[in-house]
């Protein structure tokens, strides 16, 4: 068991424990990927073991649903819910309409079918995570391996349409070899600074063939609650445009703290 957690995770704690608070028995809820999500994932688990939660969950990775699996939650695919009631999952940015960055754990494809087949998408993030405007945090784009670098060369054409600066383009390794998402796929991370206009970027990305997607999630997002590392939670709600603030106790539980990282 750790000593201490980092403020950092405190913030991503209180995040995921406020929003767990949403899983009522008989659902069947969409389990994001990350850092975060893990934090949502080891809270349901602990209901689920402690308090009898009974709900089952749809994972958008391997690593969520070894995790699920591991504290107690039973695992569904997504064809077999059908449809979900929720899912609740990290991101990498989120702007003043709750649109986001997300993919950084590469999970982005499975992330976005999961949320759309979903009533409500909750988001969970650490105050770091919110911005004025998308795209300090490079933008991943999931492509194909054949033929990335003709995808790569036609996304630089359509940026360079768009009269979008600072078009730097990255692979994504893993280690020596480019990283491989779930589904077999490469990740461009294009490094822009800023988007001005993520709606029309969304859409421009997705019409070139060889990119399955881009992590940019566009009114897919109804709330995010954001976490601060003194227990501090806000809730902001797209539909309601309210903002609620409420404190967490930070209350330290040996089987969550047990094994951390994700
Ligand atoms: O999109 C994601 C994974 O594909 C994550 O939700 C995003 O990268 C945030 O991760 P973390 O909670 O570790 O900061």
């Amino acid at each position: 068991m750790p000593a201490e957690l980092s403020p950092i995770d405190k913030a991503k704690f209180v995040a995921a424990r406020r929003a767990a608070d949403y899983v009522e028995d008989g659902m069947r809820v969409g389990l994001g990927t990350g850092s975060t999500a893990a934090w949502l994932v080891r809270c349901l688990g602990e209901m689920v073991r402690e308090d009898g939660l009974r709900f089952r969950g749809v994972p958008t990775s391997t690593r969520t649903a070894e995790l699920a699996r591991e504290v107690g939650i039973e695992v569904i695919g997504l064809d077999e819910a059908k449809w979900l009631d929720v899912t609740i999952d990290g991101a990498d940015e989120f702007d003043p309409e709750l649109n986001l960055i997300k993919g950084g754990g590469g999970a982005l494809l499975q992330e976005k079918i999961v949320a759309t087949a979903s009533d409500q998408m909750i988001v969970i993030a650490d105050a770091a995570k919110e911005v004025s405007n998308l795209g300090h945090f490079p933008l991943p784009v999931e492509v194909v391996p054949f033929g990335w670098r003709t995808t790569q060369a036609l996304i630089e054409e359509s940026l360079v349409a768009m009269d979008v600066l600072g078009r730097d383009m990255t692979l994504r390794m893993a280690g020596d070899r480019p990283f491989v998402t779930d589904e077999g796929n490469h990740i461009l991370d294009l490094h822009l600074g800023r988007i001005g206009n993520p709606r029309q970027m969304a859409m421009v990305l997705n019409q070139i063939p060889g990119v399955v997607e881009s992590g940019l999630f566009i009114d897919i997002c109804d709330m995010v609650i954001v976490g601060h590392g003194d227990g501090r939670v806000e809730v902001r709600d797209i539909n309601a445009g309210t903002v609620t603030e409420d404190r967490l106790d930070f209350v330290e539980s040996e089987n969550l703290f047990s094994d951390l990282g994700d």
